[in-house]
């Protein structure tokens, strides 16, 4: 039988908050036990417009929040800035974070991974829940062993805030682990426009295109003699993202540390 799970979620009334609600809540072994929205304090998430008729509180602050309901998970989608403090007070009261929200540096990350390792607790920090996006990173990190120059071009809707997007961080840090930091294009190459090339790790470029009409897009474009391969994902929309952050949260009750990225998860 799987075990009973207790979850707050902050950012409820975002786009991918709503779609957490309706598959926390939809799910039989989770137990929605507040959200966090720093405009609704005090109210219920039946009070929220547009939001299921649950009698589930609402707090403005996660500190109290964690406090009073003491949950076992706490799902964090809400913005970069944000985000980060909530992972820190999460773990500082003895909730799991499964963080979604993107915009982590690796400083961050190496802070917050210290921080889980002194708590001995598990937290994941999920740049991307779609399975297929998970699937997309892998392949393009097998196949940039054999074709090691790279480049990214990343889509997203236009409120998107960071640039560039976690998943595409994410790519890159991968092809990073199995290929040799590389200078790509011509030697004498240069920029007429700047930024023209792109933003760059370790030589791999990448290019993040913002349009209204377009929800998260991936290609990830490997050149060789003679040929290129184009690893290609789409979530068409926020539903995609479910399945993997319920997997996140079923993983996170049993682990001792910080994970970043699914792909740690599903292998
Ligand atoms: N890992 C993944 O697979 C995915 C990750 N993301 C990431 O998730 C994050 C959210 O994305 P999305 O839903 O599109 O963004 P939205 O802008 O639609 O939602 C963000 C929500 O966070 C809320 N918020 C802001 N500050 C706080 C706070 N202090 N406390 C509680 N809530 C707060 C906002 O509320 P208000 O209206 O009050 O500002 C808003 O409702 C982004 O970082 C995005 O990159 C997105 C899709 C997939
Ligand atoms: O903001 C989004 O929408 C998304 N953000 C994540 C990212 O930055 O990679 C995941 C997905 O691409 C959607």
């Amino acid at each position: 039988m799987n075990q009973q799970i207790s979850i707050v979620i902050a950012g409820p009334r975002g786009k991918m908050g709503r779609e957490a609600v309706s598959m926390v809540s939809g799910t039989p072994h989770f137990t929605l036990a507040a959200v966090i929205d720093s405009k609704n304090a005090g109210k219920k998430v039946s009070d929220l417009e547009g939001m299921p008729s649950l009698d589930v509180p609402v707090f403005d602050d996660a500190k109290l929040c964690f406090a009073e309901i003491r949950p076992d998970v706490l799902i964090d989608l809400t913005k970069p800035e944000i985000g980060k403090v909530h992972l820190e007070q999460a773990l500082e009261h003895n909730v799991r974070p499964v963080i979604g929200t993107t915009g982590f540096s690796d400083e961050d990350l190496e802070r917050l991974q210290n921080l889980a390792k002194e708590k001995e607790l598990g937290a994941i920090i999920a740049p991307n829940f779609a399975i297929g996006a998970i699937l997309m990173m892998k392949f393009a990190q097998m196949a940039s062993k054999y074709l090691p120059d790279v480049e990214i071009i990343e889509k997203h809707h236009d409120q998107k805030l960071d640039a560039p997007s976690g998943t595409a961080l994410k790519t890159a840090q991968l092809v990073r682990e199995v290929r040799e930091p590389k200078s790509q294009g011509h030697p004498e190459e240069r920029e007429d426009l700047p930024g023209a090339r792109g933003a760059e790790l370790d030589g791999i470029r990448i290019h993040s295109v913002r349009l209204p009409g377009l929800v998260a897009h991936q290609e990830v474009i490997l050149g060789g003699e003679g040929q290129t391969l184009t690893i290609k994902h789409d979530s068409m929309n926020r539903t995609s993202f479910m399945p993997g952050v319920k997997m996140a949260v079923e993983a996170v009750v049993n682990l001792d540390h910080l994970v970043y990225g699914l792909e740690n998860i599903i292998e």
